[in-house]
């Protein structure tokens, strides 16, 4: 569980010059921040982290609390127990694989731990690479790898896909997905992407302009269609579930009867009913 009650002055678009958020997350699962460029989501990622300070705050996680301005109490970043993925990867550019995993290790390496997310990332054969020398999807894998080595209480992740081609990008939701049912752990993920809040997230936060609009399921938040009207449409499934499979289309969901061998990330022409005549 997470609490947050926060303000902090930004310059943020259309004059509005404060981010202010009061939430309380139960964060079992992924939760999205979702919304526009400028709206605030990687300066509310970087508070929770300890990067940027707000004038006055209030975040406790699990329990343990890590900023109250009230009390002069503000963890530093380290002391907070979290692992942060950004977009660009930040790997340390000097070291192999492994020794990316082992300095996040720090005093507390953990080999069984270290074999086994290089396993489910994919990355036995690069653990001597150099991040150089790795693909996009290789460094974000390793990115991934090295936040959860040890084993953060909060995995913050920024944008962590955007990156990567659509194809990697898919590739890496679905081993988010699977690293994420095996280590349990809470994550705050910020993303502009409809398909990938939908895909990866059970809960979301719709931010822009420094304030919360919604929260709710992605499905509730994005407003989710359940149409048999006479359309004919193009968009792309982001979800198969047994016989039910979600499509996006020009930014919304519908939930839909699956086709069969359709799966995530396949296009898909959409047509409702009898088409009618036009006037
Ligand atoms: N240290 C700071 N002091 C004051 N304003 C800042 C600071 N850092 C960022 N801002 C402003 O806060 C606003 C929100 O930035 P932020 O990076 O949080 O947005 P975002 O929602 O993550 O956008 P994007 O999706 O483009 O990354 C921007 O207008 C930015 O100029």
């Amino acid at each position: 569980m997470i609490r947050i009650n926060i303000c902090k002055k930004l310059n943020l678009a259309d004059g509005v010059s404060q981010l202010v958020v009061d939430a309380e997350l139960s964060l079992q699962k992924i939760t999205a921040l979702y919304g526009p460029s400028g709206a605030g989501k990687t300066s509310l990622l970087k508070i929770i982290a300890g990067l940027m300070q707000p004038e006055d705050g209030f975040i406790e996680v699990n329990g343990e609390v890590w900023l109250d301005t009230s009390r002069g109490i503000n963890l530093p970043p380290q002391k907070r127990n979290i692992g942060f993925v950004f977009q660009d990867y930040a790997l340390f550019p000097n070291m192999t694989v492994r020794q990316n995993l082992l300095y996040a290790s720090r005093k507390n390496i953990d080999e069984q731990l270290i074999e086994h997310l290089l396993k489910l990332t994919g990355l036995v054969a690069f653990v001597n690479h150099k991040p150089a020398t790795l693909s996009g999807g290789q460094k974000q894998r390793a990115a991934l790898a090295r936040a959860l080595v040890r084993k953060p209480a909060l995995l913050l992740m920024d944008e962590p896909l955007s990156a990567l081609d659509n194809e990697t990008r898919l590739l890496l939701q679905q081993e988010l997905l699977q690293l994420h049912s095996e280590y349990k752990f809470s994550a705050l993920l910020v993303s502009h992407d409809v398909a990938e809040v939908y895909h990866l997230a059970d809960y979301m936060l719709s931010i822009d302009k420094g304030k919360i609009l919604k929260t709710g399921k992605p499905a509730e938040v994005f407003g989710l269609i359940e149409s048999e009207d006479q359309i004919r449409l193009f968009g792309q499934v982001v979800s198969v579930d047994g016989d039910w499979m979600t499509v996006i289309v020009d930014q919304r969901l519908f939930r839909l009867k699956c086709v069969t061998g359709l799966k995530v990330g396949d296009r898909v022409s959409l047509g409702f009913g009898d088409a009618g005549k036009i006037l």
